[in-house]
């Protein structure tokens, strides 16, 4: 499926949060605040995001219902002088669902369970217990973008590692991976913004932190 809107989106990674620099796994962890690093690579987002938009973009704000993309997007909308209360959020937009495996360590979970992760492509290499497949992710995002199809021009949409790799994935019209039976985006450094308009990507501003996993 590719995106049939006639407008821009901006699509980005909330800013490292204290689970990011302790290498612990957040998933669809509702809140899990940012760090100063995170704040700084908001504050870069934002700067960028301002160069190319001006201030007071027309531009629809969306985001994850988790609070690092929340507080990311305030710190982005101060930027762009727009008001974060008008920042619609969805949960089909969160971090994929880590079930057990949410809060642990990635290195003591590499010990008990070797050879989960994908090191190559920072993706897991089966489903989290009582967790969410990279499928289930492209089902959700795909309903997000049928539901929303008709925003009116651009829009600025924050989430997560993984999740936004699916969804970049979907809009750009990726094939599904037999590995992960989802289409998936290249990984990019967290405080990264991508543009797809038409189905095709360009990436507008490389982040300076670390990729989707381990995080
Ligand atoms: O939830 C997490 O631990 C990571 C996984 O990539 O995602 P994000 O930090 O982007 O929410």
């Amino acid at each position: 499926m590719t995106n049939q809107r006639k407008g821009r989106d901006f699509i980005a990674r909330h800013g490292e949060t204290v689970f990011n620099l302790a290498r612990r796994m957040q998933g669809d962890h509702p809140h899990t605040p940012l760090t100063r690093a995170g704040f700084a690579q908001a504050d870069a987002m934002g700067a960028a995001l301002r160069e190319i938009l001006g201030p007071r973009p027309k531009l629809t704000l969306w985001s994850s219902s988790a609070g690092r993309a929340l507080q990311t997007l305030a710190v982005i909308a101060e930027h762009l002088e727009l008001d974060w209360h008008q920042a619609r959020r969805d949960d089909r937009l969160v971090e994929i669902g880590m079930g057990e495996w949410s809060g642990r360590y990635y290195a003591d979970l590499m010990a008990e369970v070797p050879g989960f992760l994908d090191l190559e492509h920072g993706l897991y290499t089966r489903p989290p217990p009582g967790g969410e497949w990279y499928d289930g992710i492209a089902a959700r995002v795909s309903s997000w973008l049928a539901d929303t199809d008709d925003d009116p021009g651009d829009r600025l949409v924050i989430m997560h590692g993984m999740s936004s790799r699916v969804l970049r994935g979907v809009m750009t019209g990726l094939p599904v991976q037999p590995r992960f039976a989802a289409p998936v985006a290249p990984d990019l450094p967290q405080g990264s913004i991508v543009r797809i308009e038409h189905g095709v990507e360009t990436v507008v501003h490389i982040g300076t932190g670390r990729g989707a996993a381990p995080a």
